[in-house]
């Protein structure tokens, strides 16, 4: 099992060595507006999970709603503390 801040440090590290085999890094290149729609449509899919599909969908839709707000944190060049500091 992976944790937040676990999966923030792996991301972040394939990110600063622009690992090639990485999607996460081909998804943080192609920048805020293609992760935008990214994360628009895992919170649609959290949505729909939520009203229609019972918690194990649903706790995998946040999961992958998760991933990809991370990936919009390291294309905008945010860190755990820069978001945390708002919680
Ligand atoms: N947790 C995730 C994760 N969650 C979601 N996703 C991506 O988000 C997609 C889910 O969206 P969909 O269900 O819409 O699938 P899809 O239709 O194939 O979406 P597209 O890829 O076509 O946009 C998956 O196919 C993955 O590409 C993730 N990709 C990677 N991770 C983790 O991130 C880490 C680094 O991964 P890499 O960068 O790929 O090495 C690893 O620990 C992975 O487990």
């Amino acid at each position: 099992m992976k944790r937040f801040e676990e999966l923030f440090t792996e991301l972040s590290a394939k990110v600063e060595r622009a690992d090639p085999d990485s999607g996460t890094v081909a998804r943080v290149e192609a920048g805020p507006h293609a992760i935008g729609k990214k994360v628009l449509e895992e919170a649609g899919e959290v949505w729909m999970a939520a009203e229609h599909e019972g918690r194990e969908r649903t706790a995998e839709e946040i999961a992958q709603l998760l991933y990809h707000v991370q990936v919009m944190m390291l294309a905008c060049d945010l860190d755990l503390d820069d978001v945390y500091r708002h919680l």
